[in-house]
């Protein structure tokens, strides 16, 4: 997606209050929007959720399914949260079969399974705010806009957050997120986007142009979160290997040590580095140990151009 020299005011004789916005947000990336109260992020996510539209300048390929988490829910609607979910659903474009999944995969996901028979003004305010997550992610979004999407929900609910995020990028899609309490060093890999006069200014990516190998292991069930943070990062992900099978451990007598060997230390402790990667290859690389286990490439992304880096 891309905002070109996008100008946005409130009424017709407003300030301005983005004024020549010009911004790009690939598949796989997750930009954090900062900025003091007031500045514009708000308006500027509203405006890529297209629930804004500007009033000069343009926003180019917007994902289709765009998954919109407002500020505050408004839980004023006087439905209950299946119906409200279900509703959704299908404005979303989901059969009923498929919105009926959709409800029951996300009210459990978010702890809602008790609340389905409420009605949404009789929420609290973090479990409204875990609705408006659930029906966002109802029909996976090819762009999710969240404004201060932990704002009211306990600490386990919050960890919830980069899950979804993670999910999404995993897909393909895009992120945009705002944040004024500072929980987006939980998303180590975003992007930071400031606003400021009216403005969207980018801090520049580090790095002096070096690169090296890294093998990450890491539990099946978060390989694909691990690879889409890992790509929002801008890392090139070389391969995912299978995860092998567990030897069979073999009980074998101890061998006495010849006082001339000297040991590694780092050999079987947990957390040392995997072996078995090209020896001085120069990419980053991540993979689940053993080496030669065979390979699972997704091939949607292995080898497109722009995959290495922004
Ligand atoms: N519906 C509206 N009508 C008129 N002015 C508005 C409207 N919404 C926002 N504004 C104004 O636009 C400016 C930017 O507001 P916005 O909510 O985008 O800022 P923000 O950076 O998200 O602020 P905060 O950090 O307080 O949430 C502010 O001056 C605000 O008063």
């Amino acid at each position: 997606m891309r905002l070109e020299d996008v100008r946005l005011r409130y009424g017709r004789s407003g300030p301005w209050v983005l004024r020549g916005v010009t911004a790009r947000l690939d598949p796989g990336e997750v930009a954090v929007v900062l900025g003091r109260n007031g500045a514009g992020k708000s308006t500027l996510l509203q405006l890529c959720a297209g629930v804004l539209r500007p009033a000069r300048g343009r926003v180019v390929d917007r994902p289709r399914h765009v998954g919109w988490v407002p500020e505050r829910f408004p839980a004023d609607q006087p439905c209950t949260v299946t119906r409200y979910l279900t509703a959704m659903g299908r404005v979303a474009g989901l059969g009923r079969a498929d919105t009926d999944r959709a409800v029951d995969r996300w009210t459990d996901r978010l702890g809602l399974t008790p609340f389905r028979e409420v009605r949404l003004p009789d929420l609290s305010k973090g479990t409204a705010q875990k609705v408006g997550l659930a029906q966002a992610m109802l029909r996976t979004p090819g762009l999710l806009v969240l404004d201060e999407p932990w704002e009211g929900l306990d600490s386990a609910a919050r960890g919830l957050v980069p899950e979804l995020i993670d999910e999404v990028l995993a897909d393909g899609g895009a992120v945009l997120v705002s944040d004024h309490r500072g929980e987006t060093v939980r998303l180590p890999g975003a992007r930071h986007w400031t606003v400021a006069d009216g403005l969207v200014t980018e801090e520049a990516a580090s790095g002096d142009g070096a690169v090296a190998v890294v093998e990450v292991a890491v539990p099946a069930a978060r390989v694909a979160g691990t690879v889409a943070r890992l790509r929002a990062d801008g890392h090139h992900i070389l391969r995912v290997r299978e995860p092998a099978t567990p030897p069979t451990p073999v009980l074998v007598p101890p061998t006495p040590v010849p006082s001339s060997s000297v040991a590694d230390p780092s050999a079987g402790r947990p957390g040392a580095p995997a072996t078995g990667g090209p020896a001085g290859a120069a990419e980053p690389s991540v993979g689940v140990p053993p080496p030669d286990s065979g390979s699972t490439v997704d091939p949607a992304r292995s080898g497109r151009p722009g995959e290495v880096a922004r």
